[in-house]
């Protein structure tokens, strides 16, 4: 469905990756792993469609991204939502941020379409959202304002918000690298049910145990390619690249 061919990305001089390739298909859960500062936020604003590769080429549905206008882009992007490292919710009750993914993204005749899904209901909240909060085990705080929230709650909510508007792909960030046991585990199942959805899911961690919890397939970036990419299970336990086994087996540091 998403696909990044043979992309290319440099700040400057610095090469962040190269030539490197990846895809998303619908109803599957893909984790990027590496370590820290290895490109993988890079990587996502690649196929969130955000930034163009310096080379390479970035497709939805075969359509790349970077040959249309730019209109037709932003009709690819509003089908990708993406929760980021930290919350970024603004000074509003839970169900006005929440909300906002279902406004922003769509054009105005699926937002059209939208209105009749998200029929309001009897607590006067659009039942996308509610719904979307109780993904998360949120719903009786609807009506509580963002600031009252905890830095878990606050990243459920994000997490909320990007469901609620039902992309086709949802980008994970490090969604659970600042949160507890106990909302790492909410964040966790709500990947499986946007997964239950056919949402594709991308979720970049540097949390092997974590891609192996949620993932159906694991790409490894190492230095400034995907070193490897296959089932979860093969990656972990048979890879067959030296760099990615030294990785897995915690041998390489970075
Ligand atoms: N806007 C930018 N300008 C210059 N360099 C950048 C920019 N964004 C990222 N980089 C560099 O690109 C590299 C990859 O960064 P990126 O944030 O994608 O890595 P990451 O794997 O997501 O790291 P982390 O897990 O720590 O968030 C780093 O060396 C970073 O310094």
């Amino acid at each position: 469905m998403l696909r990044a061919s043979n992309v290319t990305r440099s700040f400057g001089d610095e090469r962040v990756f190269e030539d490197l390739s990846i895809d998303v298909e619908t109803g599957e859960v893909l984790a990027v792993i590496g370590p820290s500062g290895v490109g993988k936020t890079t990587l996502l604003r690649l196929l969130a469609l955000s930034r163009e590769p310096d080379d390479g080429s970035v497709t939805f549905d075969g359509t790349d991204a970077w040959a249309v206008d730019e209109a037709e882009r932003l009709s690819l992007r509003r089908r990708v939502g993406m929760v980021f490292q930290e919350a970024s919710l603004f000074d509003a009750p839970v169900a006005r941020n929440v909300e906002y993914g279902l406004r922003v993204r769509r054009s105005w005749s699926e937002r059209l379409r939208g209105e009749l899904r998200s029929v309001v209901g009897s607590n006067g909240t659009a039942e996308a959202v509610t719904e979307a909060l109780d993904v998360v085990g949120l719903a009786e705080k609807t009506h509580e304002h963002a600031a009252s929230l905890s830095g878990g709650e606050a990243q459920r909510v994000s997490f909320a918000r990007a469901l609620a508007y039902e992309p086709d792909v949802l980008l994970l960030d490090e969604p659970t690298s600042d949160l507890d046991p106990r909302n790492t585990a909410v964040i966790e199942e709500a990947i499986a049910e946007a997964r239950s959805r056919d949402i594709g899911v991308v979720v970049a961690t540097h949390d092997m145990h974590q891609a192996e919890r949620v993932a159906d397939r694991v790409a490894v970036l190492l230095d400034d390619r995907v070193t490897e990419v296959g089932p979860t299970e093969r990656v972990f336990e048979n890879p067959r690249d030296p760099r990615t086994r030294k990785f897995i087996d915690g041998e390489l540091v970075y």
